[in-house]
């Protein structure tokens, strides 16, 4: 990993004085209310009613989570399925509103998370691209310049002219992964989904990975592969059932997740003897 320039530490100084900040959730809860039928009829509402459950059910998917981003950290984000890792980067980039708590990003956030989305599969990749450009606020003319450079980029050839319904999930994923790493922003947040593919993709993409990361003010990588955790990023935290478990270096954080993980899969065991 390269070294970055050192930035004098000033935590010691109270938060609205500090310049270092690139992110700063404090006390982070986010709630999402789910109804279980789309347009519920009258004897779906009296069957849920006997079976006494709710016709909105609120899952809460980040409970207190708090933790500071100085400029020039990449940081890791882990945990289990549902732990709350995406919860988390959709609120720092605005696409979702803390039910309670706050968070505090300076510049703008890359908000291209999950696979595909706002993409059009009756387009082609190269219109999804120019879409998905618009969308993360590049004008007409920066995605005009830009388009040419994302396209070659996912290396699809005359795929990238065929409507995205015709692609694999592999192909799908090189446009998504081009689009987002493309746009510059401040704040760089990466699902590392994103970079599914084959072996020579995900090298392209994991290179690709490490050069923003010296040029953003601070990047966010949610990743299952604790390796890129580890390659990529100088803090990690890690996320279980909507609190944060730990926070700290990669290596140590990595370490006590799979210890964690270990130990619940022993205990499942015995349980199940
Ligand atoms: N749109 C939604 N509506 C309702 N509940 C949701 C929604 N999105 C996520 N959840 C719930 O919020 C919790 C956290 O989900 P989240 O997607 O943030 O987890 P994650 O750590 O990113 O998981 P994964 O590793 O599987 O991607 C889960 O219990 C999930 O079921």
């Amino acid at each position: 990993m390269e070294p970055r320039p050192e930035i004098p530490d000033q935590s010691h100084l109270p938060p609205e004085q500090r310049t270092d900040l690139a992110v700063r959730v404090n006390d982070l809860y986010v709630n999402y209310r789910t109804s279980f039928e789309k347009k519920p009829t009258l004897r779906q509402a009296l069957m849920r009613f006997g079976r006494g459950q709710r016709a909105v059910r609120e899952v809460e998917a980040l409970k207190g989570i708090s933790f500071e981003v100085r400029t020039g950290t990449s940081m890791g984000i882990i945990g289990a399925n549902g732990a709350g890792k995406s919860t988390l980067m959709r609120t720092m980039s605005g696409i979702l509103s803390p039910t309670k708590g706050s968070v505090e990003v300076w510049g703008q956030a890359s908000t291209l998370l999950a696979l595909g989305v706002g993409f059009n599969n009756n387009l082609s990749g190269r219109e999804n691209i120019i879409l998905g450009g618009l969308a993360a606020g590049l004008s007409r003319e920066e995605v005009e310049e830009r388009a040419n450079e994302i396209a070659e980029w996912t290396e699809l050839g005359d795929f990238i002219d065929m409507p995205m319904r015709s692609y694999s999930s592999g192909m799908f994923s090189r446009v998504s992964f081009s689009v987002a790493v493309h746009m510059e922003p401040d704040i760089l947040m990466i699902d590392e989904a994103l970079s599914t593919g084959d072996a020579h993709f995900r090298e392209k993409a994991s290179a690709k990975m490490a050069e923003l990361r010296s040029k953003a003010r601070a990047m966010f990588l949610v990743s299952h592969g604790l390796g890129s955790i580890k390659e990529l990023c100088d803090e990690a935290i890690w996320i279980d059932k909507g609190h944060l478990k730990k926070a700290g270096k990669p290596d140590e954080v990595v370490e006590a997740y799979l210890d964690f993980m270990q130990a619940k899969r022993s205990a499942t065991t015995l349980e199940d003897i």
